[in-house]
């Protein structure tokens, strides 16, 4: 039985979901936008400021069968937001496939740091020191989303801008709890270098998940 589970996620027909929530993308291109998300559980990148450190380990979260997934998915809106936890820990082919026979759209949030799978409409790639991107995942993302800890992270942004294709849009996001020191120097080196836009986690000022 125990084999059988880890089997069915090995080929990604079961995930470990942490939670399916119907709400409002906050941040990046799409913001503002309804969208239905599937957390997955599961992600070892280690962000010390991460907002869903509950998510890390997949253990307790409970492997839910992907069909499953795919029929809540549906009911609600036709963008669907697949995030983590680190959704590329796990194969993103079964699920994506079945969104996309039900006609969704499906993007993805993500560190980038394992292998690329799935079909996507919209990957926002948001890299991370500790673990960076795969090189495949670069010229693939459509938007590029570099998290504002201290003032060293705007050095890290524009080395990921060097290495992503020439129309992924490119976001400047305060991490949160910071946020008070961190939104005016965005401000400031946004107006500098106009290439990159404000992503603000809109969600967490309207106070929905
Ligand atoms: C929780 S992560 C899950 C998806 C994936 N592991 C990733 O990091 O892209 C979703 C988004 O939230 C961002 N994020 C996480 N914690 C944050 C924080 N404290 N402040 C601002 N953004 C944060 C991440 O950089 C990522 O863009
Ligand atoms: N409303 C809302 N928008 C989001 N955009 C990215 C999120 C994430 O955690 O991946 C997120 C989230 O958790 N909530
Ligand atoms: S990669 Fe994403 S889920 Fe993982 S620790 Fe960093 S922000 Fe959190
Ligand atoms: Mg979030």
């Amino acid at each position: 039985m125990e084999k059988s589970i880890n089997d069915l996620v090995a080929a990604g027909k079961m995930l470990p979901l942490m939670e399916e929530f119907y709400t409002i993308q906050g941040e990046g291109y799409h913001k503002g936008t309804a969208a239905y998300f599937i957390r997955v559980g599961g992600c070892d990148v280690g962000c010390h400021w991460c907002d869903v450190k509950e998510s890390w380990n997949a253990d307790v979260h409970p492997p839910t069968d992907v069909d499953k997934i795919i029929e809540s998915a549906s009911v609600f809106s036709d963008t669907i937001v697949v995030t983590g936890g680190e959704p590329l820990t796990w194969d993103m082919t079964y699920l994506t496939n079945g969104l996309k026979r039900k006609g969704m759209k499906t993007h993805i949030e993500t560190s980038g740091a394992y292998k690329l799978t799935g079909q996507w409409d919209w990957i926002c790639l948001s890299p991370k020191k500790m673990k960076p991107p795969t090189e495949e995942v670069y010229q693939k993302a459509d938007e590029l989303k570099c998290i504002v800890y201290n003032k060293s992270d705007f050095a890290f942004a524009e080395h990921q801008a060097s290495k992503v294709g020439k129309d992924c849009l490119l976001y400047l996001q305060p991490e949160w709890s910071k946020r008070d020191k961190i939104i005016p120097l965005i401000v400031d080196y946004v107006m500098e270098n106009p290439k990159w836009k404000v992503s603000l986690q809109t969600h967490k000022y309207l106070n929905i998940p």
